[in-house]
């Protein structure tokens, strides 16, 4: 039987009963009040070795008191459960010192089990209190789902552990990555962020670690790679699953050393870099298609956090459009009421692009339409894409053509971003082709797995020519069974 004697701080008489129950019930001694005036006495005067407190309560607000009972009393865990459930109030129980951090509701048997945690740790960890500026970081959303998201990155604040950020394109895995670094440890030090996806395979190598004067030709100068202007900081590797696999090696080395040497350079760099890396890619797919090296997937997956697509979470997508209407409102664009049949329709479709396409969508109907409510009609066409493909929900076939052509111009543009005020090298043409090929094929394998009868039919291929091309491209086919 556990035991200890626990403080519980809400102004809900109904929660103040029910934990009073269940804490009781698993063994441990507990005082209730209403108060944060009394939580404060209490803990001042050195009673309970745990507090499980609500955030605002009519005489005060937990984050306040938190602080000032780490200083008297920095070994006590302090659990904040609080019903606000956004990003910063995750974040802020994290700031000030709070062992975990409860969205309400919450199911008794977690608090628990998280109470049982807390009490059998050893002491010194815990008191992890560290000032920040909570500067409102825009991670909107009070789903379930993403609730999951801000308590994970709440409890990696403190802690500078590799993270890989899985999700579907536009889910705001670069908005994770963000908040990882501005609101952790190296939030002093640069965030440089680099999406191999959009530059040319055979840079990529000296994108990263830089090279010395005359590499490679077009070498002219030595140029510092993003480890180097990363140094101290954190380096986001977006679309990890895009690096080519001579590169994936060099990463690996340096994960694995902690230094590395530039393109065409001798002398090892040490580094101190935090990675976060993100894939809207199952990267567990490409390893079986021998596309991604698995040891360096390990030393990637540390911890792993799944964004969640838009349409599991449609409980998110009113705030989300307020949230996007505000900004364009402060860009000088008329704010926009969305009726409730317009919204329907918002919490029916899709969303291939995620969080981007909604925010997309409040640009064009805050800069197209003049009427000032949005009415169901109107997202509806703002939604049927040019291909009459309809996206929503139900209505499968075609919208995945639509997907596809919309992700290819979306990866094209981010490409010729890349190139700033100047151009792609020339040569384009074939060169995005031969890009497209090995993973359109690794898609085919995949879909049939791995058999390459069918994948050649699929592709409308002779299935000699499938052959040697897996063979030319050096692909590794794995045949799994159904
Ligand atoms: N939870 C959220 N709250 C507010 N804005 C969000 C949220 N998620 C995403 N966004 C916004 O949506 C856009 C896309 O997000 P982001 O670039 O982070 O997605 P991504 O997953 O990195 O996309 P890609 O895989 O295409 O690079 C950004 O403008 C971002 O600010």
């Amino acid at each position: 039987m556990p035991t200890g004697n626990i403080l519980v701080a809400d102004d809900d008489a109904a929660i103040r009963t029910v934990l009073n129950q269940a804490l009781a019930r698993a063994g441990y001694e507990v005082r209730t009040t209403g108060q944060a005036a009394t939580l404060w006495t209490w803990a001042a005067q050195g009673l309970g070795d745990l507090i499980i407190t609500d955030v605002v309560m009519p005489d005060g607000n937990a984050f306040d008191l938190l602080p000032r009972i780490k200083r008297v009393r920095p070994e006590l865990p302090i659990i904040v459960m609080s019903a606000q459930n956004t990003f910063m109030t995750a974040i802020k129980a994290s700031e000030r010192g709070a062992y975990e951090y409860l969205p309400k509701p919450f199911d008794l048997k977690e608090l628990v089990a998280i109470v049982g945690r807390a009490l059998s740790r050893p002491r010194g960890e815990g008191a992890r209190s560290h000032a920040a500026e909570p500067d409102d970081i825009p991670l909107i959303g009070r789903s379930p789902a993403m609730q999951d998201v801000y308590r994970a990155l709440a409890r990696l604040m403190p802690i500078d552990l590799t993270v890989m950020i899985n999700g579907e394109s536009g889910t705001g895995k670069e908005l994770v990555a963000r908040a990882l670094h501005d609101y952790g440890k190296r939030k002093n030090g640069p965030f440089v962020a680099i999406n191999m996806a959009a530059i040319p395979k055979d840079l990529i190598e000296s994108e990263l670690f830089g090279h010395e004067k005359g590499a490679f030709t077009g070498a002219l100068t030595r140029s510092s790679g993003r480890f180097e202007q990363a140094e101290g900081g954190t380096l986001f590797l977006d679309e990890i699953g895009d690096m080519p696999m001579e590169a994936q090696t060099r990463l690996l080395r340096v994960l694995q050393q902690g230094e590395y040497t530039t393109v065409g350079g001798r002398t090892p760099i040490k580094t101190n870099v935090r990675i976060v890396a993100a894939t809207n890619k199952d990267l567990r797919i490409s390893i079986a298609q021998g596309l991604f090296r698995e040891d360096l997937f390990f030393r990637l997956n540390v911890v792993p956090i799944r964004l969640p697509p838009l349409r599991e979470r449609v409980e998110d997508i009113p705030d989300l459009a307020r949230h996007f209407f505000g900004l364009v409102e402060k860009e000088g664009l008329p704010r926009k009421q969305i009726d409730s049949e317009a919204m329907d329709v918002m919490r029916r479709y899709r969303w291939p692009g995620n969080v981007r396409e909604l925010e997309n969508l409040v640009r064009r109907l805050a800069a197209l339409y003049p009427q000032e409510t949005i009415t169901a009609p109107i997202v509806e066409a703002e939604l049927q894409p040019a291909t009459s493909n309809t996206g929503f929900a139900g209505n499968a076939g075609p919208e995945r053509a639509e997907t596809l052509s919309g992700s290819v111009e979306r990866h094209l543009n981010q490409y010729f971003g890349g190139f700033g005020e100047n151009i792609p090298p020339p040569g384009l043409y074939h060169r995005i082709l031969r890009e497209v090929e090995p993973p359109l094929i690794a898609a085919a394998l995949a879909a049939t797995r791995g058999n390459q009868i069918r994948a050649a039919e699929l592709l409308g291929l002779n299935r000699n020519t499938l052959r040697k091309k897996i063979r030319e491209l050096d692909m590794q086919v794995v045949r799994s069974p159904r």
